[in-house]
């Protein structure tokens, strides 16, 4: 659906995006990852149109021209700038105008919205008074009042507490049905929670991308921790799960044992029977999740 062929940005001397190649498939959510200054931002400006790329190009399947193009694209910056003394409404209808719609089309647009993103009560109340969650709504609400083909956000949740990241989220869960999302993040349980695939960009490079499934089966590194009764179980039992000849590692994290191997299914099965025929006293026993991070650290601390 759209496509980034070789693009690349340079700010003078510094190349902020290498290179980077990769296509969005419709209907997807796709998840931007990236340690600070990987070049996420700049990325999604040139996707939206708003930048141009130094070499490469941008392509929205069936649409050449570059105006038309910016018709499909919904984009939400990292930092929206809001007019204080507008009404939400107000704002909305100004918003659609600028997203090529008529002024009929811009208020029937923005009372859809509004529903949509769930403030029609505070529809008439002026910007300045809305929370951070209100705000973000608002952004997303301007990002897809024209109907877009492809929504990109740039760090929708990440400035947002515990209730409005819940708000956005769930809102987007639900705009995914519709459009396709590209959204960036460095919270990776958002985008485990919600997104189908994955773009990793390290100093400017796309170093890695894939299905959430697949990416998860190439990094979870087969882990299972154990805790026990008692904190002085953890030395007794890390010496002899250790004798097991499957166990590549076993080492004491905080108050529990996390063991790996190579196969984790095999490793749960020997450890259970183990447990069961000795009458180990666990209290907890979990196979590690934590697939995204591991992954994350791998890829960028080379
Ligand atoms: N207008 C600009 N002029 C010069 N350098 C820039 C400009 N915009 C970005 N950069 C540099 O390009 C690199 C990529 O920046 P970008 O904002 O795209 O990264 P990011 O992954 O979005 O970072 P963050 O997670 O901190 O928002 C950084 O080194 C940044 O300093």
């Amino acid at each position: 659906m759209l496509t980034a062929k070789h693009v690349s940005k340079k700010y003078g001397t510094h190349t902020a995006v290498d290179d980077v190649s990769f296509t969005l498939a419709e209907g997807r959510c796709i998840a931007l990852l990236g340690p600070n200054g990987a070049g996420k931002t700049t990325i999604l400006r040139i996707l939206s149109g708003l930048l141009t790329p130094t070499e490469g190009e941008v392509e929205l399947e069936n649409i050449v021209n570059r105006v038309d193009y910016r018709k499909y694209i919904g984009y939400l910056p990292q930092y929206p700038v809001f007019y204080h003394w507008m009404t939400g409404r107000e704002f909305l209808i100004y918003s659609g105008q600028l997203a090529f719609l008529s002024k009929a089309e811009a208020v029937k647009a923005a009372d859809d919205v509004l529903k949509k993103v769930n403030i029609v009560k505070a529809k008439n109340k002026r910007i300045g008074s809305y929370s951070g969650g209100m705000k973000q709504r608002l952004g997303l609400a301007q990002a897809i009042i024209h109907q877009p083909k492809v929504l990109i956000l740039d760090e929708p949740v990440s400035s947002l507490d515990p209730i409005g990241r819940r708000d956005v989220l769930t809102l987007m869960e639900e705009l995914k049905k519709t459009m396709t999302i590209l959204f960036s993040t460095h919270i990776l349980s958002d985008a485990d929670e919600i997104s189908d695939e994955m773009l990793l960009l390290h100093k400017g490079r796309l170093v890695e991308s894939g299905s959430m499934a697949e990416l998860r089966k190439k990094y979870q590194t087969a882990t299972i921790e154990l805790e026990f009764q008692d904190q002085q179980d953890l030395q007794y039992y890390e010496n002899k799960i250790r004798n097991l000849q499957l166990v590549i590692d076993v080492h004491v994290k905080q108050d529990s044992l996390s063991v790996t191997a190579e196969d984790i299914n095999l490793l749960r099965k020997v450890l259970l029977e183990k447990a069961g025929e000795e009458n180990w006293p666990l209290t907890g026993f979990a196979l590690n999740k934590a697939a995204l991070e591991d992954m994350f650290m791998k890829v960028v601390k080379q």
